[in-house]
Order: structure tokens, then C-alpha cells, then sequence
């Protein structure tokens, strides 16, 4: 999706800098512009600050300096980390019911809600299961659940399939894409892969370490939805040949 001035600005970061023990320039002038229905990869080498910005944008963190600024107001955001994080000792739907549990909220109340988050994701006939019961993308699958069923408006994700074998992370690509067009929501989505970053976005922040800072956005323009022919077609070979050449300019600048 293009950034055009019909689309609402969802949030604005503007100049951000974050600075470690007043040494360690984790980003310097970090701008960004998240529009509703964005789906933005932030891309680049280990130690570029793409987990910090995300943490700053979750409210988890605060700028050394600069702005992030919510258009709406209000902060609507989940968070998925690269492990799924879930409380062993509780069921599939007990997992999903945590945030809706967090703001006193009963089960049986959001029972229906919880079941629909649970079909999104395709794990309607796991929710009686526990953790330890499923495999890696399974538990993976949970955790948006988690992140989806309180219909965020923004939704932050740190590498979340970066220990998932291949195929499973293909799926679960497919299967995000899916999702994102029927809830409608925005995404940052942190990733270190060339090919994850170009199947999924519409636009990738590529971003240099040392210190952190953007080097390019590269615009994905290929049309959604995404399917298996784009991501075997030589027009997804070539967006990626793009990102990859930007991602080597950033390594090479750092
Ligand atoms: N709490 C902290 N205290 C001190 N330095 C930190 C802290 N958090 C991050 N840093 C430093 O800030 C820089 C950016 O780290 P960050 O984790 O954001 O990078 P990243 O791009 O997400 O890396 P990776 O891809 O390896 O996860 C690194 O040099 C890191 O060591």
C-alpha cells in the first residue's frame, strides 16, 4: 500500500535518537511515517536498532531525544516477540484470553472473541491444548492470536520466525498476509531476511548499524494479495536482487 494522503497517518517518529549510558547510540535521527494498513519491514544487519525502535514505538522505552507521535491519540499496539512466550501452565485459549484477562475482563465474557482469534490463526480445535502439546509454528500461531484479539491497530513484530524451520515460516508468511487483510491492521514487522521482508511489505525500512540509522526506504510495489506464484515469479527475484543490494549498501556503510 502507497502512503497517499487518503490513508490516515497512524503514527509519526520524528528525529528519534536513543542513546545507551550515554555512549551506545542504539539510533540516531530516526523518521518514520506509519500509515493505517502499512505493513513495514525494518530490515538490517545485527545491531542497527531495529528491536530498539520497535521497543520505543511499544512504549517500552523512551527516546533519548526526538518525537513519536500517535496521530489518533490513543495507542492501540500488541507486541510479538521471536519466542511465543506462552504461560505453560494454561490452555491455548487461557494464552489468548491474557490481555483481555489483564484488563479484568472474564473468560466466559470474551470466550467468543477468543475463538475467533483462535480460527484466524486455524487453531479453533487446539484451545483445550497446553504449550507443550504443540509444535514451534503452532505456538507461534498462539501468540498473534494473543496479539490479534484485542484488534490492535498497530501490531509490532520482533523477528517472530526467525526460529522456524523454512516451510513453516512460508506458511505462516501466507497466513500473516491473510490475516492482516481481514483485520485490516498496520505492521512492523523486524526481520533479518531479504526474501521475508520483500514477500510481506509494502515498504522496507533498510537501516546501518553503528550508529543505528536509516540508509534507505525501498517501496514494494507489487500488488497484494501475495501468493506462492509472486513469491516463485522473477518480479519477487528481482525486488529482492533491490533489497539486497540496499541491505549490502548498509552493511557496507556501517
Ligand atoms: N539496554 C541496552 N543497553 C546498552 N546497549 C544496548 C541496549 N539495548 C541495545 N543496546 C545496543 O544498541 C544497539 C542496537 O541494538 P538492537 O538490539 O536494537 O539492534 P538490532 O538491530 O535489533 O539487533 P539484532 O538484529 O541482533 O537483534 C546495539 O549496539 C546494542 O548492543
Amino acid at each position: 500500500m502507497d502512503g497517499s494522503p487518503t490513508r490516515q497517518r497512524l503514527l509519526t517518529l520524528t528525529g528519534v535518537d536513543k542513546v545507551f549510558g550515554g555512549e551506545v547510540v542504539a539510533l540516531r535521527g530516526l523518521d518514520l511515517d506509519v500509515f493505517e494498513g502499512d505493513f513495514i519491514s525494518l530490515l538490517g544487519p545485527s545491531g542497527c536498532g531495529k528491536s530498539t525502535a520497535l521497543r520505543l514505538i511499544a512504549g517500552l522505552s523512551h527516546p533519548t531525544s526526538g518525537r513519536i507521535a500517535w496521530e489518533a491519540g490513543e495507542q492501540s499496539l500488541s507486541v510479538v516477540f521471536q519466542e511465543p512466550t506462552l504461560m505453560p501452565w494454561a490452555t491455548v485459549a487461557q494464552n489468548v484470553w491474557l490481555p483481555m484477562r489483564l484488563k479484568g475482563q472474564g473468560f466466559a465474557a470474551v470466550r467468543g472473541e477468543i475463538m475467533d482469534a483462535l480460527k484466524l490463526v486455524g487453531l479453533e480445535k487446539f484451545q483445550n491444548a497446553y504449550p507443550r502439546e504443540l509444535s514451534g509454528g503452532m505456538k507461534m500461531r498462539v501468540s498473534i492470536a494473543r496479539a490479534m484479539v484485542t484488534h490492535p491497530k498497530l501490531i509490532l513484530m520482533d523477528e517472530p520466525f526467525a526460529a522456524l524451520d523454512e516451510i513453516t515460516r512460508f506458511k505462516l508468511n501466507n497466513d500473516l498476509l491473510a490475516m492482516q487483510a481481514k483485520l485490516g491492521c498496520t505492521v512492523i514487522f523486524v526481520t533479518h531476511s531479504v526474501f521475508e521482508s520483500v514477500f510481506l511489505s509494502d515498504r522496507i525500512v533498510v537501516m546501518a548499524a553503528r550508529p543505528g540509522r536509516v540508509i534507505e526506504e525501498l517501496p514494494v510495489t507489487a500488488p497484494y494479495p501475495r501468493t506462492e506464484e509472486f513469491r516463485t515469479s522473477a518480479e519477487y527475484a528481482a525486488w529482492c536482487r533491490g533489497a539486497s543490494d540496499a541491505l549490502n549498501r548498509a552493511i557496507g556503510a556501517a
